[in-house]
């Protein structure tokens, strides 16, 4: 039996994340970003919280794609490049697609993708799927970061169907981001949908904006986890999904 996916929004307290470079992911690691209070440096840029939110539909944005290619027509003459060259005449109109579908999620709601695909099943072990593939844009630099994502939660006589994992991992990772809102945002995502006792979620990246440019540290990974519930709570679920996470 189906049942519609509520909206009812996790407890606020109970949810922690962390962050690690070339690390392993904590649930009670430094980077506590649970109630907006982020690590000391530079973070006061960041608005978790506000982009937690961040399921609104912008303008149709297809309708956007004159001003985006024309926009990126401008990036090649600045670039110094002659925009005329045949090589580049439909370039413009190319990046402004391909800036499109890499931001493809903020044409996508929560709702729409579950498809009220939510089971009542007397299921109440963990469920996890690892090693989802994720490609994002960080919101510093348009460049991409890109990596792996591993859900589990404990269900409460409520099941996703699996692939629905999956697809809220692009939901949230199709967006201008940066890896700790998009690693709490999917944690939250599962949490509205299936209300289970606890979500972990680990998000393993690598960031082009660190290794093409910057600092340039091409083997770095930054690990990022977020622990709601019994996750959070009981060292040895967070035990138990970690142990699975990192199974081969
Ligand atoms: N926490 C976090 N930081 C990120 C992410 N993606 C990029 N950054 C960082 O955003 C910061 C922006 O720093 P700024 O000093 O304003 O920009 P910058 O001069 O280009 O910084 P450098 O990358 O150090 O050259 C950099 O430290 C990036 O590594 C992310 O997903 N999470
Ligand atoms: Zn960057």
């Amino acid at each position: 039996m189906k049942e519609a996916p509520a909206t009812a929004p996790p407890p606020a307290d109970a949810t922690t994340a962390s962050g690690a470079t070339n690390g392993s992911a904590h649930a009670n690691g430094a980077a506590k970003i649970a109630n907006g209070e982020g690590p000391s440096k530079g973070h006061e840029r960041c608005t978790f919280h506000h982009d937690l939110e961040l399921d609104h539909r912008p303008p149709v944005r297809e309708a956007m794609l004159p001003d985006m290619a024309a926009a990126y027509g401008q990036l090649l003459a600045a670039l110094g490049e002659n925009p005329q060259r045949p090589g580049l005449l439909k370039t413009p109109e190319r990046a402004a697609k391909a800036m499109l579908f890499f931001t493809k999620g903020y044409d996508q709601s929560l709702e729409e993708v579950l498809n009220d695909a939510i089971f009542d099943e007397e299921h109440d072990e963990m469920v996890v799927v690892k090693d989802i593939e994720m490609f994002s844009m960080c919101e510093h630099h348009l460049v991409p970061f890109y990596g792996k994502v591993s859900i589990g939660y404990l269900p409460r006589n409520k099941i996703l169907g699996l692939s629905k994992l999956a697809r809220i991992v692009e939901i949230y990772s199709r967006r201008l981001q940066v890896q700790e809102r998009l690693t709490k945002q999917i944690a939250v995502a599962v949490t509205k949908a299936v209300q289970p006792a606890g979500v972990a979620v680990v998000v393993e990246g690598v960031h082009m904006c660190m290794v093409m440019r910057g600092v340039q540290k091409v083997n770095s990974k930054t690990v990022t986890s977020a622990m709601l519930g019994v996750f959070r709570d009981d060292p040895k679920t967070r035990e138990e999904f970690l142990n699975l996470v990192h199974s081969k």
